[in-house]
């Protein structure tokens, strides 16, 4: 059986470092609740001494969460280590983790000590947190950038100071998939007791490396990742748990290592934090963003319907997902429309469905998505196809708020004569194009309603005209959509003039 690796997911602490991802307790609770359902297997609930609203945090995590481990972080310091001892009272599995940094960088400028005073610190307030807690964490911050023969001694120390999972951070995010994997595997080799504990690494993603080195690192034998649900995280921010744990289960061939997250549960929880957050996740984020599933060009699209593993490694379904998405625009083909319609319940003629696919291109040159309802106003009127004797060649409009509007429309008959009209009006190029059209078509007929919507949100949005116009005491609906409205409402009037001059021919014969 595969070998599960840890997830340590540390969403609370150093995800909430990102700037704007405060959360307040609530919306902690519920967060981690949720990370319980995920199945993390420790939950970093915050920084105890940070602040009071930290300490509750952790203290209230601690005491709801009943089958995960919950940590709290302190630096190497005892009111630290007492206040988050003090945090993870009533925690079924605490654990405390306390860190102190191991690059020279570190220890000359920020702690001013030496490395002999770094590694007697780390010592202590191991032993120290080990009052406290029997499962305690210690991280060397800035591993990647620290000697490692000096972190093989600081390790081996600790180790024997009682700590029960030693960390490798990769603060900030310097290191290279191979250098880290050297560095994990040096660590395996040249710590006596490195057998005893867990090798746990925190990638940071500066270089965007940080779920790439965290999966070199578990190919050396590092048995637990930190990481954060969408990568959140300090600066460029964490590894992101959805990433490593999908990698882990599609690419089997390649690990052989499992996890014990519930990957169903992954949508969710990415959705939840962001809706919390109010950070939005990049549409093409892997995994969990807009796009992930998502298929726009024809031939994908052509592919996915044939056989969803032509263009999918893994199923929308396995991160809580009902489906993949068929994003009709410009780039799709005939397949997808073709499905598209008939999923909305639309069965159109060769002929029709051929016009409606011209237009649907001709509408998706304009519009950046066409969506569901840009698709029925295209298709709707389609389905019986009335002989056209009128249609729009072109239409020219001069208007404004100082001057009278006048509109010059062009119409191809039916018979091939081409017919051109300008007309003027003080209510606007809807009506002076109404009056154009009336003078070109000859007929007696009243215009009864007229209603314009716009197909979906947003500028781009389509414009759709319905009205209707009375002749004889029959009534004759139009139906228009274009993104320009007059065109809209020309097209319409049209349609509804081709309606009442076919059913007068029908009249008469
Ligand atoms: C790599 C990481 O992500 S580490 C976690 C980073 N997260 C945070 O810092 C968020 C929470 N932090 C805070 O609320 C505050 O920084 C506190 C409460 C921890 C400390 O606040 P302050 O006492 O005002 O100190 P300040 O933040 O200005 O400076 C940090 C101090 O901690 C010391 N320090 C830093 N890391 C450690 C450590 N691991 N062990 C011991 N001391 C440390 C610094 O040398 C500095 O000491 P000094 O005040 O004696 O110069
Ligand atoms: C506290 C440690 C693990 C950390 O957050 C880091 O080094 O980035």
């Amino acid at each position: 059986m595969a070998k599960a690796i840890k997830i340590f997911d540390t969403t609370l602490r150093d995800g909430e470092q990102s700037p704007g991802c405060s959360m307040n307790l609530s919306e902690k609770l519920e967060m981690a609740l949720q990370l319980e359902r995920l199945g993390v297997d420790v939950i970093e609930a915050g920084f105890a001494i940070a602040s009071p609203g930290d300490f509750k945090s952790v203290h209230e995590i601690a005491k709801v969460v009943k089958h995960t481990r919950v940590a709290s972080l302190a630096r190497a310091l005892t009111k630290d280590i007492d206040a988050a001892a003090e945090s993870l009272k009533g925690a079924a599995y605490p654990r405390i983790h306390t860190f102190l940094a191991t690059s020279d960088i570190h220890m000359q400028y920020k702690l001013k000590k030496t490395p002999e005073e770094v590694l007697q610190n780390a010592v202590e307030m191991v032993k120290y947190a080990k009052k406290y807690c029997e499962d305690v964490e210690f991280s060397a911050e800035d591993a990647s950038r620290s000697d490692p023969a000096f972190l093989y001694q600081i390790f081996e120390a600790v180790i024997k100071a009682g700590a029960t999972v030693i960390n490798v951070p990769d603060t900030v995010g310097y290191t290279s998939p191979d250098e880290f994997y050297n560095l994990i595997a040096g660590i395996r080799d040249h710590v006596p007791s490195i057998d005893k504990v867990d090798i746990s690494v925190h990638c940071h993603n500066d270089l965007g490396m940080a779920v790439a080195n965290s999966l070199s690192a578990i190919k050396a034998g590092a048995t637990q990742i930190e990481c954060t649900v969408n990568g959140i995280g300090e600066r460029a921010g964490n590894a992101a748990l959805e990433e490593l744990v999908m990698n882990l289960s599609v690419r089997k061939d390649l690990y052989d290592l499992t996890t014990n997250i519930q990957t169903k549960e992954i949508y969710k929880t990415s959705k939840l934090l962001s809706s919390i957050t109010g950070v939005k996740i990049q549409p093409n984020k892997a995994i969990v963003g807009e796009n992930a599933f998502a298929h726009e060009s024809g031939i994908h699209q052509h592919g996915v319907l044939a056989n969803k593993s032509t263009y999918e490694i893994m199923t929308p379904e396995s991160i809580g997902l009902t489906e993949n998405k068929m994003v009709l625009g410009k780039h799709s083909g005939r397949h997808a429309f073709v499905d598209r319609i008939e999923m909305l319940g639309y069965a159109l003629e060769e002929d029709a469905l051929n016009k409606a696919f011209e237009q649907f291109k001709m509408l998706a040159d304009k519009k950046k998505v066409v969506t569901d309802k840009d698709i029925e106003a295209l298709v709707r009127r389609k389905t019986v196809a009335i002989p056209q004797t009128y249609t729009l060649e072109r239409f020219v409009i001069n208007s404004g708020n100082t001057i009278t509007a006048t509109s010059a429309v062009r119409l191809i008959c039916k018979t091939g004569a081409v017919l051109e009209d300008v007309m003027s009006s003080y209510d606007g190029p809807i009506d002076a194009s109404f009056k154009a059209i009336d003078k070109m078509v000859g007929k007696k007929f009243t215009l009864e309603d007229f209603s314009i919507n716009s197909v979906t949100g947003g500028a781009d949005a389509q414009g759709e005209v319905n009205l209707k116009i009375k002749c004889k005491n029959k009534t004759y609906n139009g139906h228009g959509v274009s993104m320009d409205i007059v065109e809209a409402s020309i097209l319409a009037y049209l349609s509804a003039i081709n309606n009442m001059l076919y059913d007068l021919d029908s009249i008469k014969k």
